[in-house]
């Protein structure tokens, strides 16, 4: 059985100050669920919020990590500091960071290797554009970005990532996959993952959907056979909101 886990990627929003705020909210009306709670902040806020968060099942992770350990890469964080500060995830991969800063598939292979080198959890992002989803290449193109992530990884190692199955042309949009859809693609990766990895590992592998989750749509979503819980953006912002999304989801 794998537990759902409901991840915030709250992007480059909010100050430390903040992200305190929310936990100590979030802590007094913590709701009951079976759910992993995680909360992804600026790099900034996350020692302050551990903090906050202590004593609570309110886990805090990384929005990124280099791969190396040290070095002249100014502007970066090592997985070896996010590993010594007790980071239990870092989201790798994701559609911003690919578009943005030009992170490869390459990269994000080299960087869930480090994260699991050094006892962390990758959360591994994948998904298609609108173009590449009307050019009907949408399957195969995830199914690249999964093998090139998970590239030389042994089976025990992959087995214990996570991925993330996030189409771009959901992210801040509004529009959501529908359920059968993200669960049709979201089969698709595990059927790669048991090519890719063997079927133990892609059995125990979770697989989230994000792209415009809300406490409105959580639910169907989550009923899915495949899918394991969600990331989420928007809708992580708010403390209520986010209850939501944990109290509608609980599988
Ligand atoms: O990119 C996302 C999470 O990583 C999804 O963002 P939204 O939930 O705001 O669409």
């Amino acid at each position: 059985m794998r537990q759902t886990l409901i991840a915030g990627n709250w992007k480059m929003n909010k100050t430390p100050d903040e992200g305190v705020d929310f936990i100590n909210e979030l802590k007094a009306n913590f709701p009951e669920t079976d759910a992993e709670v995680l909360i992804t902040p600026t790099a900034v806020g996350i020692q302050p919020m551990q903090v906050a968060a202590k004593g609570s099942d309110i886990q805090i992770g990384a929005q990124n990590s280099h791969f190396e350990n040290s070095g002249a890469f100014t502007g970066e964080i090592s997985p070896e500091t996010l590993s010594a500060m007790g980071v239990p995830y870092v989201i790798i991969g994701h559609s911003e960071r690919r578009e943005i800063f030009h992170e490869t598939d390459e990269d994000v292979n080299k960087k869930a290797k480090a994260i699991l080198d050094h006892g962390m959890t990758p959360i591994i992002c994948v998904g298609e554009s609108l173009e590449t989803r009307e050019e009907g290449k949408d399957q195969e193109w995830v199914a690249g970005q999964v093998k090139a992530a998970l590239k030389d990884l042994s089976s025990e190692d992959a087995a214990k990532v996570v991925i993330a199955y996030e189409p771009i042309w959901a992210i801040g949009t509004g529009k959501t996959a529908s359920a059968d859809d993200a669960e049709k693609m979201i089969a698709h990766i595990r059927d790669i993952l048991f090519e890719a990895v063997g079927e133990e590992a892609s059995q125990a592998i979770r697989i989230l959907y994000g792209g415009s989750v809300k406490p409105a749509n959580v639910a169907e979503l989550l009923e899915k056979e495949n899918i394991d819980g969600a990331l989420v953006g928007g809708a992580s912002l708010e403390v209520d909101s986010y209850i939501g999304l944990l109290t509608g989801g609980a599988k």
